[in-house]
């Protein structure tokens, strides 16, 4: 996947969070989107993704050298936010089956794979609702890294991992990162270290 940005302009009433942005995220690369809180990361990511309509300019996507119209880039992405809820009321197994029956997983891994993976086994047949905030990060995070999705969007990805989570999710990123575009909002240094390139969005902040 590839998502070219030109003119790009978001504003929420009055106010622009960031304008005049013309990028391209090549295909196969990571990009840190940086900023301090505050800045527009998220809003960026959520445009970026298509979630969300910019106020300005325009995104073009593309996969596979053909064109990606914008109500079609969901089914394209795996995505890891804290705005992402997980359905609590479903045990993991049960969130697994449910969430990977819309956004597959990659080629020859198994729900029960994905499940040692995320080192939950034993908390298969538990409530999701009944898991620790680290736990439900790591959910999260491998159902997007793991998804069959050449868009990798990651928004404040080791937000309530511990020194053992932190250690996982570089080891999984590693896993599943190269070839697809990644784009990552954050502001913690060692969750965007394996990124290439690097965009602060306070660069295309209006004057006020
Ligand atoms: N739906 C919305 N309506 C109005 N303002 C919004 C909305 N969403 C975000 N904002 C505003 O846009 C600005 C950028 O917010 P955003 O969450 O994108 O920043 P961020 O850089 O991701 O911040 P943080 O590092 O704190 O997560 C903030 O001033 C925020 O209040």
């Amino acid at each position: 996947m590839q998502i070219e940005a030109i003119g790009l302009g978001k504003r929420f009433g009055r106010d622009w969070i960031f304008r005049e942005l013309t990028h391209t995220f090549a295909s196969g690369t990571a990009t840190a989107l940086l900023g301090p809180n505050g800045a527009g990361k998220s809003t960026l990511l959520q445009v970026l993704a298509a979630y969300t309509l910019p106020s300005a300019g325009e995104l073009r996507f593309t996969l596979q050298g053909r064109p990606v119209p914008a109500d079609e880039v969901a089914r394209h992405l795996g995505l890891c936010a804290p705005y992402l809820e997980l359905i609590e009321e479903l045990t993991l197994a049960e969130l697994v089956q449910f969430h990977t029956r819309f956004r597959p997983l990659r080629a020859g891994l198994s729900h029960a794979q994905l499940i040692e993976l995320m080192q939950l086994p034993h908390a298969r047949h538990k409530l999701v609702r009944d898991f620790s905030s680290g736990m439900k990060q790591r959910v999260k995070l491998a159902l997007a890294l793991y998804a069959a999705a050449p868009l990798l969007l990651l928004d404040e990805p080791t937000t309530n991992l511990d020194r053992a989570g932190i250690a996982w999710y570089h080891e999984h990123v590693a896993a599943t990162t190269p070839g697809r575009l990644v784009l990552v909002s954050s502001n913690v240094e060692e969750e965007y270290a394996f990124c290439q390139a690097r965009l602060h969005v306070t660069d295309f902040a209006p004057r006020r």
